[in-house]
C-alpha cells in the first residue's frame, strides 16, 4: 500500500516533515489502517528535549501537524467516494492543540494514529494520538482545510 504523502501532487510534496520531494526532511509515512490512519516514526538522539532520552516537543508537533493533514486528505477522499490514486485533497493546519501527557522516548519507535471527528466542506477535525509501546504521550485535535483551487484565469 502506497503512503498518503507519496500520493501527493508533486507541487505539495515539499514538507519538511513528510514530503517526499525534500531530500532533508523527515519523510513521515502515513497509512490508512481501517477507518483510522497509522504512522510510525524513530527520532534520532539529536531531536532532544532538555531532559535525557525525552523527545523534543516541537518534533512531536511536527509528528501530529504532518500526520493530521495526511489523515485529514484520507479522509476527505473517503467521503467523496474517491480512490487516492485519482489524486488527494490538499490540506494544511489550521489549527492544531496539543496535550503533552508523558514524555516521548527517543531511539523508539513512535505510533501516531488518526481518526475522523468531523467534516464541515473543507473543514476536516481529526484526533490525534502518539504512543510509544503502550504508552500514550500526546494527543493533538487538527482542524485541517483543504486549500482552494486558484481561480482560473
Ligand atoms: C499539501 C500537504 C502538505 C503537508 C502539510 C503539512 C502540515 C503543515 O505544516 S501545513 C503548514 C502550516 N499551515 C499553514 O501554513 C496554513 C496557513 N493558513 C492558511 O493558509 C489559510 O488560513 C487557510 C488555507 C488554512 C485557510 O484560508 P482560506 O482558504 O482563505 O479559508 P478561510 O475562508 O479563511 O477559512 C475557511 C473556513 O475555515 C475556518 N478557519 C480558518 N482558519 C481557522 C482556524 N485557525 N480555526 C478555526 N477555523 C478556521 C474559517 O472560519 C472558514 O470557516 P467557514 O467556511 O465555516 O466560514
Amino acid at each position: 500500500m502506497k503512503a498518503i504523502q507519496d500520493l501527493y501532487a508533486a507541487e505539495y510534496a515539499h514538507c519538511f516533515g513528510c514530503g517526499p520531494r525534500n531530500a532533508g526532511g523527515h519523510h513521515l509515512k502515513s497509512y490508512v489502517d481501517g477507518d483510522r490512519t497509522i504512522a510510525h516514526f524513530t527520532a534520532e538522539a539529536c531531536y532532544s528535549g532538555g531532559v535525557p532520552n525525552q523527545l523534543y516537543g516541537g518534533m512531536i508537533a511536527s509528528l501530529l501537524d504532518c500526520h493530521g493533514t495526511a489523515s485529514a486528505a484520507a479522509f476527505l477522499n473517503q467521503q467523496r467516494g474517491r480512490t487516492p490514486e485519482l489524486g488527494l485533497p490538499r490540506c494544511v493546519t489550521a489549527s492544531l492543540r496539543i496535550d503533552f501527557k508523558r514524555p516521548a522516548p527517543l531511539e523508539t519507535q513512535l505510533t501516531i494514529t488518526g481518526a475522523l471527528q468531523s467534516i464541515d466542506r473543507r473543514k476536516v477535525w481529526v484526533a490525534l494520538h502518539l504512543h510509544a509501546g503502550e504508552q500514550l504521550c500526546a494527543t493533538g485535535e487538527m482542524l485541517a482545510i483543504e486549500l482552494q483551487e486558484p481561480a482560473q484565469s
